[in-house]
């Protein structure tokens, strides 16, 4: 039976990347996409910005909305300080179960929490489930129409602390229009734009860092 494009993205990283060396599936991953084919990982350009956020706010708890093959959740959790977690949650079972197995390859199982469901739907029960208090950084990869729900509801859930970070991947290409119109206008969010392009292209995107200010 035909193969799947995380599936082919996996075999990759088996064949080219070392056990337990979270940066060389990170390569392994960029060059598939490169010389192969292309696939909606962050990508290594928006993917050193992602990097520069993660290691200044040094976060001891992160959510990732839309973890796809696991790539930024690598990315991420490569950089985490000791005893620091990142809840991830995928929608698509078959993406997931790519993901454990990145994850895994990586050597990086310990930090990462995969969760298979919708963010309208784990979002407010975190705290309960996962005896989560408030996120550090929230990385919002996930259904384009969800960023702005899904920020209003860890809002009302008390998810957000006074300098909790947000960090929305696509908010030109796919585009985030609602999203981006409520962040840069609101008085509780102090908004920056990275200027970027959409992963292994030449097509302008960019990421939005937010910090809630309670
Ligand atoms: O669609 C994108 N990502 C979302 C994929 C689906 C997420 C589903 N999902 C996961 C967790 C979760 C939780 N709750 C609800 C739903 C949830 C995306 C697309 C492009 C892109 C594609 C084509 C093109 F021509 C240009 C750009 C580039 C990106 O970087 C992207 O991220
Ligand atoms: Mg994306």
């Amino acid at each position: 039976t035909q193969s799947t494009r995380p599936q082919r993205m996996l075999a990759a990283v088996h064949n080219n990347a070392t056990r337990g060396d979270p940066r060389s599936v990170v390569k392994a991953i960029d060059q598939f996409c490169r010389q192969k084919e292309w696939a909606m990982n962050i990508g290594d350009e928006k993917g050193c910005i992602l990097d520069s956020v993660v290691s200044e706010v040094n976060p001891a708890m992160v959510l990732e909305l839309g973890t796809y093959c696991g790539y930024s959740t690598v990315r991420i959790a490569s950089q985490l300080p000791p005893h620091a977690k990142i809840i991830t949650l995928e929608f698509n079972p078959q993406n997931a179960a790519v993901a454990r197995q990145i994850i895994a390859w990586a050597g990086l199982g310990e930090k990462i929490k995969l969760i298979e469901g919708s963010s309208g739907d784990w979002i407010p029960k975190l705290k309960e489930q996962f005896g989560v208090d408030t996120f550090d950084l929230v990385f919002l990869d996930h259904w384009k129409d969800r960023y702005l729900p899904d920020t209003k509801l860890m809002e009302e859930c008390g998810l957000l602390r006074k300098g909790s970070i947000l960090l929305a991947d696509n908010v030109i290409c796919p585009g985030t229009p609602e999203y981006l119109e409520y962040i840069r206008n609101s008085p509780r969010y102090k908004s920056q734009y990275f200027k970027s392009h959409l992963e292994y292209t030449r097509v302008e995107d960019g990421l939005e860092k937010s910090i809630f200010l309670g």
